[in-house]
């Protein structure tokens, strides 16, 4: 369990947030200089706050009122950032093997082994990380904070770096580790995509300040979360159920109550819930059913709500039959054409080529998504 109530002035900037975890992935997700690796350094006690506390499972690392602040390396917080930060004269055996060093003999609770095993990195062990692709340098630095058996690991942007292709790679390697080796997790990211497989809470920064915080699906339910994002990274996901393939075209059918979600691929054993993560852009509006158009995603909902930008641009929040929100993109000249506004029921289209395994995150085999 971390506890974070601090506040912080770093020049003009002013950091003043609260917020809780009770383990697996909480995600601090917001624009760029919203705080968040600021929070991250107080976290890990590279910086120190001006006020407030920070505690791991019922401990204080920082209690400004009292006095306390423990140090860096004896807080048995693992971190892995943005630029994996190897050290270049050693191979990444010993890379790996550094981080044991910060773990007390009695509470490496985390072998090397599995470490290797679950990240593929075996054929890289007698390697220098010169001679390393990026996405196999982000590997071995998540394994380095994994070997020192932290109590909590920090992740600030570790695959900002990183092209989409490798992306795809690491994501199912950090859902293994949440998953295998249950170590609670801060995930620090402007990615709806990361945020919505990963994490089950999230705190949304703004201004150095809490804008809004909760569990994943509340706190996306609508486009306030992504206020500052640009209109090509604003998202939104449901939950769906996987109810089939369709071998011959290669298509998965995933079943929501407003209708049938397809994406092109293979995505989970059927029955499985999921979140399927939809890019604002990719949804289209329509007043009626459509016919003769090549989309085969088609929602059924109610207009929630609608945020015009300043520009030609709106955001609209639908209402999925009460199950979930879908967000769309459109302009306001359309919205006034089609006479758009709250309460009005209306038809979200979805491409099926939008939506592919990577737009998946899978639930736990035993858990609701
Ligand atoms: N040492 C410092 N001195 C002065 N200002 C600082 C210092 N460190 C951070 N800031 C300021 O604090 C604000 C928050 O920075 P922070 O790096 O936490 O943002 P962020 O949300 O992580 O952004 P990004 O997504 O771009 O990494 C920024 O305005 C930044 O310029």
């Amino acid at each position: 369990m971390i506890r974070v109530a601090v506040g912080k002035t770093l020049g003009a900037f002013a950091l003043d947030i609260a917020f809780e975890s009770d383990g697996g992935v909480i995600a601090l997700f917001g624009p760029s200089g919203s705080g968040k690796s600021a929070t991250i350094g107080l976290i890990a006690g590279l910086t120190r706050p001006d006020r407030g506390v920070i505690a791991l499972d019922g401990r204080a690392l920082v209690d400004t009122a009292a006095g306390t602040f423990v140090p860096p390396h004896a807080r048995r917080i693992g971190l892995v950032f943005q630029d994996a930060q190897l050290f270049p004269h050693l191979s990444v055996k010993h890379n790996l093997l550094f981080g044991r060093w910060f773990a007390p003999k009695a509470e490496r609770r985390i072998a090397l082994e599995p470490v290797v095993d679950t990240l593929g990195i075996g054929h890289l062990l007698d390697r220098r990380p010169g001679r390393l692709s990026g996405g196999e340098k982000q590997r071995v630095a998540i394994g380095r904070a994994l070997v020192s058996s932290p109590r909590l690991l920090l992740m600030d942007e570790p695959l900002a770096a990183l092209d989409a292709e490798r992306k795809q790679e690491i994501l199912p390697l950090i859902e293994r580790l949440r998953d295998e080796f249950g170590i609670p997790i801060v995930y620090v990211s402007h990615a709806v995509e990361e945020v919505a497989r990963l994490a089950a809470r999230v705190v949304v920064l703004a201004h150095g300040r809490v804008a809004a915080a909760g569990s994943v699906e509340d706190v996306f339910g609508g486009s306030v979360a992504q206020a500052g994002e640009s209109r090509f990274r604003r998202a939104s996901f449901v939950t769906a159920r996987v109810a089939g393939h369709d071998e011959t075209w290669g298509l998965t059918e995933l079943a929501h109550s407003a209708g049938t979600i397809w994406l092109a691929g293979r995505a989970g054993p059927p029955g499985r819930d999921c979140r399927v993560v939809i890019r604002a852009t990719d949804v289209t509006l329509a007043t009626e059913r459509p016919s003769g158009l090549s989309v085969r995603t088609v929602l059924h909902g109610t207009i929630a709500r609608i945020e015009a930008d300043a520009g030609p641009l709106a955001s609209i929040v639908v209402d999925l039959d009460g199950h979930g929100h879908v967000l769309a993109s459109a302009t306001r000249k359309a919205l006034d054409e089609l006479r758009l506004a709250p309460g009005h029921p209306v038809f979200a289209l979805i491409k099926t080529v939008a939506l592919d395994e990577q737009s998946v995150a899978l639930a736990p085999a035993s858990a609701p998504a």
